[in-house]
């Protein structure tokens, strides 16, 4: 059963994130950073009880699956906090229902833990199922609070941009953000192509996959074709560009600060699911790593690996991962689901 509570998924993907985010930004302002572990599950199970409390009422019947809500962790305490969370709905409801949202309350809980830093996320995706039986994300929204940003997906199809408070300087987001300040509040999303001859890789700061090193030493001896317009086998310029957090690094490939994302080894749908979604309508090229397509709400909700990129590099990209060899999760097969993936924090 489906009731619509909102006109506009996209809008309340992007609202509830937004709001998840600040209550965020005020765990890190009422806790401090002394004590990381405890910041951490702090966070991670407030955003996650905001979320499945506002999706409960604005969406009733939908089904939600929340990295936090698994009931692996059911039973996981935060210090202060002594009540369990919120569970996620049931596997087969969830696999039988057509409206599913898929959050991750803190992506880069590592970095939400350490003072300074602003690649940390917060993800909202809806992934639907229409009469026909074809399914796809539908709406996502990625909030990064500390850098003042919510990228998200509009109901015409493409991607916006939408700046906090585009008035009141913010001693959080002053920094690099200060050019970014006078622009409009929602700016249109389009993904930049890189420069001729020049790729930065956004990384795991943390997990960085071994076989990106090797990527990075293929692409800089010769490719298979020209990225950004360069002649093939010339060789690119490659720079691996470590950050935290997966909706961090997606949005840092759509906002031209990298160019491409590239993990394996391990990860999970709430992971990539609304950056995808951002970053698919933004006009990038968003997959696993052998080229298959993205896929959300399945029984197992591990997603391994995924590449994100400009378009005009995706084949160069895959080709280089391909030749590696060992696929890119570090295995026999890009598609080797990795029964070792670590928890996340
Ligand atoms: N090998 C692995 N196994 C499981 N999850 C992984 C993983 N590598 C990265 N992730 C998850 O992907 C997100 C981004 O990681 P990273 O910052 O290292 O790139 C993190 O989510 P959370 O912060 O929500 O736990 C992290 O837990
Ligand atoms: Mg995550």
């Amino acid at each position: 059963m489906t009731e619509r509570a909102v006109a506009d998924d996209h809008a309340l993907a992007a609202e509830l994130a937004a709001a998840a985010g600040r209550l965020l930004l005020g765990v890190r302002d009422e806790m401090g950073f002394a004590d990381g572990r405890a910041l951490k599950d702090t966070g991670d199970l407030r955003s996650h009880e905001y979320l499945m409390a506002a999706l409960a009422e604005r969406c009733p019947g939908d089904a939600v699956l929340s990295e936090e809500g698994r009931s692996s962790v059911a039973g996981k305490r935060s210090k202060g906090d002594d009540r369990a969370p919120t569970r996620n709905t049931g596997e087969d409801e969830r696999l039988s229902a057509s409206r599913v949202w898929i959050i991750d309350p803190l992506d880069g809980t590592r970095e939400f833990s350490e003072e300074g830093r602003r690649d940390w996320a917060v993800h909202v995706a809806l992934w639907e199922r229409d009469a026909a039986g074809a399914a796809r994300l539908s709406a996502g929204a990625v909030a990064l609070p500390a850098q003042g940003l919510t990228l998200r997906t509009e109901a015409t199809g493409g991607a916006v941009l939408v700046r906090d408070d585009p008035g009141e300087p913010d001693p959080v987001t002053a920094g690099s953000d200060t050019a970014r300040r006078g622009l409009p509040r929602e700016v249109p999303l389009h993904v930049p192509a890189p420069d001729p001859g020049k790729l930065r890789i956004a990384v795991s700061r943390t997990r960085p996959p071994e076989f990106v090193q090797r990527l990075a030493e293929k692409l800089e001896k010769a490719v298979a074709g020209g990225v950004g317009g360069r002649p093939p086998s010339e060789g690119i310029d490659v720079e691996l560009v470590p950050i935290g957090s997966a909706g961090a690094k997606i949005s840092a490939v759509l906002l031209g600060e990298v160019d491409a994302y590239v993990h394996a080894g391990g990860q999970y749908e709430w992971d990539s699911a609304a950056p995808a979604a951002v970053a698919l309508a933004a006009g990038a090229h968003a997959s696993r790593v052998d080229g298959s397509p993205l896929e959300y709400n399945r029984r197992d909700p591990r997603l391994p690996d995924i590449l994100v990129c400009h378009p005009v590099s995706a084949s160069t990209l895959l080709t280089g991962i391909g030749t590696l060899g060992t696929g890119g999760s570090g295995g026999s097969s890009p598609h080797r689901e990795n029964a070792g993936d670590s928890l996340p924090d």
